[in-house]
C-alpha cells in the first residue's frame, strides 16, 4: 500500500484499475564486510534525514526489491575497488565500487579528474599489503607495509557533525580550515578549485541503457553526463543500483505493460502499490561524503535530487539542467529539414518528417498531429512532402487504448515557432519525459510542438474513449480521467 496515496489508490480501484501488489523478492542481507574487519569506522550517516516537509518524498523503501534498505543500523558506505575507465564517451574515469550497510547491491561512482579521492579506499586496512592496496586502486602504492602512525599528518579528517560523519579536507580556497599550515601533502581536492564538481545521480535503466529502449532517456542522459565530465576532466557520476525508479526490473516491467494500456508512468507505479518515485539517496550522499565531496553542482531536472542531497547535508550550489538530447536538437533539426539540408536521422524519426523510414517504436500507433489540430494514423502521412500532410481526422481504433494525457500545463514558451514544423509525433519517450514534467515536477521545458501534440493525443484519446465506453459499458479500457484522480506534485521550485 502507498502510504502517501491511500485516497488515490483507493479512487483509482473504484474506477476499475485493479491494485496490483508489488512483487516481492526475497533478499539476503548485506554480506558487508564480512571479508574484512575495519581498522577505522567507515563513513556513516547515523540518522534518517527528517523528510517531513517533503511531500513527494514520504516514500518508504520497504517496497523497494533494490533497496533492501536496514534503517535500524547506521549507514555506513566503503570503496572497494577503483580503476582506470578509458571510454568512448571520452576521457578517462575512474570507477569506484562501493558497498554499504543497508543494502546488497554495488553502487558504483565514476570520478574524473584527479581532485576527488575516496578516503575509505585509501585508509589502511588490516592486513593490508602492497599489493592488495594495488589491487584495490589506491594512488601511488608507494605506501608502507604496515599502517602509518597516527600522528603522521592527513588531509582529511571525518567528524561527527548532528548525528552524521562529515568528510572535510584540510584546505578550502587555498586556506587551511583547521589551522594546520602543513602543506607538504596537499590534498588532492584542490581548494583553489573555484567550483564544486559536477555531479550526476543517475539511477540505473536496463532497458534504456543495455537494451536501448526507447521508452525513457536514461541511456542519453548518463553518456551526456560522462561526455560532460571528461570535457572538463572533472566531476563524479553516481551510478546507484536501484531500477526503475526503485521498484526494481520486475515490477518497471510490469509498470511498462500498465503504460501499454493507457496509463502513465506515475499512475502505473501507484496501482502497482508503489509510490511514484521509490528511490532513496542517502547512500548516494555517504558515497559523495566518502569522495570528499560536500558542495556539488547537480546535474539534474528532478527537484526531489536536490531536496534529498541538501537534507543529508550535501550542499546543492547549483542545478545544472539536463536537456533530453531529442528535445534539444528540435530547433537545428527542425531547421535542417526545412532547408532541405540534410538533417540527423534522429530528427527526421522524431519528427516523422521522413518517408516511412522510421519504425514505430509503440506497440501502438501513435497519433500524428497537423498544424491545423487534426490528427490521422502515422502509415497514412506522407512525411516526406510536408504539402502532403493528410488532414483527415483520426479513427478512433488506434487511440482507444492510448492514455488520456492531462491537459498540458503552462511551461514557459519554447522559443520555437510551431509555424517551421506540420507534424509531430508524440514517441514513447516524449510521453515519459511529459508526464515526468507534468506529473513529477521536474523542471523541463517541453517543446511547443509535443505540448500541441500531448494536447490533442489527450482529447483524441478521450473522444475514444467516450466512443468505446458508449458502446461497450464491460470495456477493460482504463477511464480516461484516471490519471486526472491523481493530483499534480507541487510546483517545481525553479532555480
Ligand atoms: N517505474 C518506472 N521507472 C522508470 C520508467 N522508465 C524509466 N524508469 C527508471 O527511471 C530511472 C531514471 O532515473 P534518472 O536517470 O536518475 O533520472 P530522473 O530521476 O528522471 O531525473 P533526472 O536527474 O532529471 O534525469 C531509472 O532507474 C529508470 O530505470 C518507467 O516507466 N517506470
Amino acid at each position: 500500500m502507498v502510504p502517501h496515496a491511500p485516497h488515490l489508490l483507493a479512487q483509482l480501484t473504484e474506477q476499475g484499475s485493479p491494485l496490483i501488489l508489488p512483487s516481492t523478492t526475497a533478499r539476503t542481507p548485506s554480506p558487508f564486510f564480512a571479508d574484512q574487519q575495519l581498522q577505522t569506522p567507515p563513513l556513516s550517516l547515523q540518522q534518517q534525514p527528517d523528510r517531513s516537509n517533503n511531500n513527494n518524498n514520504n516514500h518508504t523503501t520497504l517496497h523497494s526489491p533494490s533497496l533492501n534498505t536496514r534503517t535500524d543500523i547506521p549507514l555506513s558506505v566503503r570503496c572497494q575497488v577503483r580503476t582506470r575507465i578509458p571510454s568512448e564517451f571520452g576521457g578517462i574515469c575512474y570507477l569506484h565500487l562501493y558497498t554499504n550497510t543497508w543494502d546488497d547491491e554495488e553502487h558504483l561512482a565514476l570520478v574524473y579528474g584527479d581532485d576527488v579521492q575516496s578516503a575509505s579506499l585509501e585508509e589502511f586496512r588490516p592486513g593490508d599489503t602492497d599489493r592488495e592496496r594495488m589491487l584495490r586502486g589506491v594512488k601511488g602504492v608507494a605506501a608502507p607495509a604496515t599502517p602509518p602512525p597516527p600522528a603522521q599528518p592527513s588531509t582529511k579528517t571525518v567528524h561527527h557533525v548532528n548525528g552524521h560523519h562529515h568528510h572535510h579536507h584540510s584546505q578550502q580556497n587555498g586556506h587551511a580550515t583547521d589551522g594546520d599550515d602543513d602543506d607538504e601533502d596537499p590534498t588532492p581536492l584542490s581548494l583553489s578549485t573555484p567550483q564544486p564538481p559536477l555531479v550526476r545521480i543517475h539511477s540505473c535503466c536496463f532497458t534504456g541503457e543495455t537494451l536501448r529502449s526507447l521508452r525513457c532517456d536514461c541511456a542519453e542522459q548518463l553518456e551526456e553526463a560522462m561526455r560532460i565530465m571528461a570535457k572538463v576532466n572533472r566531476g563524479v557520476v553516481l551510478y546507484l543500483k536501484q531500477e526503475g525508479r526503485g521498484i526494481g526490473l520486475r515490477d518497471k516491467l510490469r509498470a511498462y505493460n500498465l503504460i501499454d494500456l493507457g496509463h502513465d508512468t506515475m499512475a502505473a507505479n501507484l496501482l502497482l502499490g508503489h509510490p511514484p518515485d521509490a528511490r532513496s539517496y542517502e547512500i548516494a550522499s555517504a558515497m559523495l561524503r566518502d569522495l570528499g565531496v560536500d558542495r556539488v553542482r547537480l546535474l539534474t531536472n528532478n527537484p526531489d535530487k536536490m531536496r534529498h542531497l541538501q537534507s543529508d547535508g550535501v550542499q546543492v550550489v547549483e542545478r545544472v539542467p539536463m536537456i533530453p538530447a531529442s528535445w534539444r536538437k528540435f530547433a537545428t533539426e527542425i531547421a535542417g529539414v526545412a532547408d532541405g539540408n540534410d538533417a540527423p536521422v534522429a530528427a527526421i524519426d522524431h519528427l516523422s518528417l521522413s518517408a516511412s523510414s522510421s519504425p514505430s517504436t509503440s506497440p501502438l500507433p501513435l497519433p500524428i498531429l497537423s498544424a491545423n489540430g487534426t490528427t490521422t494514423k502515422p502509415s497514412a502521412v506522407r512525411p516526406s512532402s510536408p504539402a502532403n500532410q493528410p488532414s483527415t481526422p483520426a479513427a478512433p481504433s488506434w487511440t482507444s487504448s492510448r492514455r488520456a494525457a492531462t491537459p498540458p500545463r503552462a511551461h514557459s514558451p519554447s522559443p520555437l515557432s510551431t509555424s517551421s514544423i506540420t507534424a509531430v509525433r508524440l514517441q514513447d519517450r516524449d510521453e515519459y519525459l511529459v508526464t515526468k514534467v507534468q506529473r513529477m515536477g521536474h523542471i523541463l521545458d517541453i517543446p511547443a510542438q509535443l505540448l500541441e501534440a500531448v494536447h490533442n493525443n489527450s482529447l483524441a484519446a478521450a473522444a475514444a474513449h467516450s466512443a468505446s465506453a458508449s458502446s461497450s459499458p464491460a470495456s477493460t479500457t482504463p477511464p480516461t480521467d484516471i490519471v486526472s484522480a491523481i493530483p499534480s506534485p507541487s510546483e517545481p521550485n525553479s532555480k
